[in-house]
């Protein structure tokens, strides 16, 4: 199979740094079913459609745009948890086929399996992405990934014995403990409250910046994305949603909020950022 660049994206630095996702010409179209009186009518909802977008190796890029446009089914089907309808997708260089150990997930709402403890959790995604690994050797991960996201002391508590916060830091320190090469986040920090929002982000970065792995993350925030990310994506609105743009951000690292935010070219790009939201929210309201 020949793999075809995408055009719309990086052509020049292509050739520069390896491509970690290379997303080609992506469909995904969902049925839905509409019962009426006499019969069920099934319809078509196209939510993604022509989408080309190449990710490179070990950089950090945000998926920006309005509610309802297609960030979280583009994330899934990267997950391998949806299938596409049309497009290729490939992971270093093979087409994917499905979920796999070297993509790491983060949900929102933190996915943890309640009747486990913290421990318990990241040793049973243990249990799956590492079979060769035995019980001590993955209690001794799992302590020392809770470890990283400050949360040693809590190892043996369940989910509903800790907050929303250090339910996160578990789900976290689950992803990076199978040691992926890259990282899915769909508004990880989006449930949390605003101070622990700010703390987690940070702590996600310092651990990034010291493991650089791809990370794709889906935020609402422009100044989560600008903190956060080497590129911005930012979708246009659905229905048959695409890539509008992508947004360098050449900003030094480690990056340091309190620093960054007062940078001209933060400001700039935050601008540019938020008058793409306002476009695309107000074809939303005005095509519903
Ligand atoms: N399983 C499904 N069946 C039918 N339609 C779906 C399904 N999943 C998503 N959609 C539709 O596809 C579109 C994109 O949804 P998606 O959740 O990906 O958007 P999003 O950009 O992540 O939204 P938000 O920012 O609000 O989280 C929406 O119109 C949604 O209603």
């Amino acid at each position: 199979m020949t793999k075809s660049v995408p055009s719309s994206v990086d052509s020049i630095s292509y050739k520069e740094h390896e491509s970690h996702v290379e997303i080609v010409n992506l469909s995904k179209v969902f049925p839905i079913s509409r019962p009426s009186l006499f019969n069920k009518k099934t319809e078509n909802y196209v939510a993604l459609e022509g989408v080309n977008l190449d990710i490179k190796k070990n950089t950090f890029v945000s998926l920006i745009g309005p509610s309802g446009c297609g960030k979280s089914t583009l994330l899934n089907l990267l997950a391998g948890l949806d299938d596409f309808t049309s497009g290729e997708i490939f992971i270093e260089g093979k087409p994917l086929v499905g979920p796999g150990p070297d993509r790491g997930i983060i949900f929102q709402n933190y996915a943890l399996m309640p009747w486990l403890t913290a421990a318990g959790n990241i040793e049973y995604a243990l249990e799956t992405a590492c079979p060769e690994l035995s019980t001590s050797q993955r209690r001794e991960k799992a302590r020392y990934f809770l470890n990283m996201v400050g949360l040693e002391r809590s190892m043996n508590k369940f989910p509903k014995q800790i907050s929303g916060g250090m339910k996160q830091r578990v789900a976290i320190a689950r992803a990076l403990s199978i040691n992926p090469s890259m990282l899915l986040m769909d508004e990880p920090f989006g449930a949390l409250d605003a101070l622990t929002r700010s703390y987690l982000q940070e702590e996600v970065l310092k651990i990034w910046e010291k493991n650089r792995v791809t990370a794709l993350l889906i935020t609402h925030s422009i100044e989560e994305a600008l903190l956060m990310s080497d590129k911005i994506v930012l979708m246009s609105s659905g229905p048959s949603a695409n890539i509008a743009d992508i947004i360098d951000v050449p900003l030094p690292r480690p990056r340091i909020r309190n620093i960054i935010e007062k940078d001209s070219l933060f400001i700039d790009i935050k601008l540019q950022l938020e008058d793409h939201l306002l476009r695309e929210t107000r074809a939303v309201e005005e095509s519903s």
